[in-house]
């Protein structure tokens, strides 16, 4: 027996209008994510990770506008249903966690009001039954002393507690998916842990799905099981966090992997990736990630690499890659190419 995903989103395309032209900042994204699991969206800033999360929930900052695409739950096409019922199946499933807690809070509003509005209007319960759905939300996000905190305003709680807050208001319709954008980059390492803490427990605790955005694939890995990697605004590798690690199949997600800062060896391993993503608002010719890529032959900057399953893992490994059966020599390449230059 097959399980439908909870959420399925196929070929979604986004723009945005320019003066001259139009930024095609999502290139057809497929993506979908199951039930009780915590799925990581990464990749440089810029390659369109927080516009294909947006697009989930009507979220599109102007002028973006989402051009064609489908989205699916439990197995069934909701794109076609009557702006209002769309909105609110959305709504119903999802919700967002933001970057900047900040301006994401009232800030002349109490924080346990803030918490408890979607239960008293949207759910229709009593002021009573809010406020104790409320502080009953602020524990599982681990804040202690709720009662009191409840009645504080954003700005008298640290950054850490905050994004806890809006983590609560996330849960508070009862999501059964959350969607993080970048939700621990405005905060310390240690609040961070904290908070990916919560999403994690979240997941164990509540069996709630996570989509998480980041540009970082430490937070990333700390949390998701499966990853998607974007590069100028397409995926182009997918799979297993622990085989994505162990073995990249797409050169992008190889050259991100080694500019991961390693504890023991901070500087030696502290690589940028050489040159800048692709101008999306001009065609592009070939594979995107081609003019940075160490590995890319003449075929790479005419033809484009469809995204299909790629080593032993089967479907759930895929890779854009015209180079990919070259995958298991990239390290090896890289230091011949190291030790010719010197
Ligand atoms: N409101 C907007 N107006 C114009 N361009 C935009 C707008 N929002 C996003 N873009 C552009 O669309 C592209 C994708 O943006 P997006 O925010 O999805 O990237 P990202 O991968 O989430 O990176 P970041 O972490 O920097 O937000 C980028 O080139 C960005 O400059």
């Amino acid at each position: 027996m097959t399980t439908e995903p909870l959420l399925e989103v196929r070929d979604l395309h986004v723009d945005i209008p320019l003066s001259h032209g139009r930024l095609h900042a999502v290139r057809g994204v497929s993506l979908s994510v199951g039930v009780a699991e915590s799925v990581g969206l990464v990749g440089e800033s810029g390659s369109g990770k927080s516009l294909t999360l947006r697009a989930l929930l009507g979220l599109l900052p102007r002028p973006a506008r989402i051009v064609s695409g489908t989205i699916l739950i439990d197995g069934e096409d909701v794109t076609g249903l009557p702006a209002k019922r769309l909105h609110r199946r959305l709504t119903d499933t999802m919700s967002m966690v933001f970057q900047d807690s900040l301006t994401a809070l009232n800030p002349v509003m109490r924080v346990g009001e803030q918490i408890a509005e979607a239960p008293l209007r949207r759910l229709g319960k009593s002021r009573g039954e809010a406020r104790a759905i409320a502080i009953d939300l602020m524990n599982k996000v681990g804040i202690a002393d709720p009662e009191r905190r409840y009645e504080l305003y954003p700005h008298e709680l640290s950054g850490g507690m905050r994004q806890r807050i809006c983590i609560a208001i996330a849960l508070s319709t009862k999501p059964r998916l959350i969607l993080a954008d970048e939700p621990t980059t405005a905060l310390d390492v240690t609040i961070q842990a904290q908070v990916l803490r919560v999403l994690r427990q979240l997941k164990q605790e509540e069996h709630v799905s996570l989509l998480l955005v980041s540009h970082d694939l430490a937070v990333v890995s700390q949390t998701c099981s499966r990853l998607y990697v974007m590069y100028a605004g397409k995926v182009v590798e997918s799979g297993a966090l622990l085989d994505l690690i162990a073995e990249p199949r797409h050169p992008y997600t190889f050259s991100l992997l080694r500019s991961v800062p390693d504890p023991d060896h901070r500087v030696d391993r502290l690589l940028t990736i050489p040159g800048q993503p692709p101008d999306l608002s001009q065609a592009i010719s070939g594979c995107s990630f081609a003019p940075r890529c160490p590995f890319a032959v003449d075929a790479c900057h005419h033809q484009e690499p469809a995204l299909e399953p790629a080593g032993a893992a089967g479907v759930e490994r895929r890779s854009a890659c015209l180079r990919v059966d070259t995958a298991e020599r990239w390290s090896e390449m890289v230091a011949e190419e190291a030790v010719s230059k010197q």
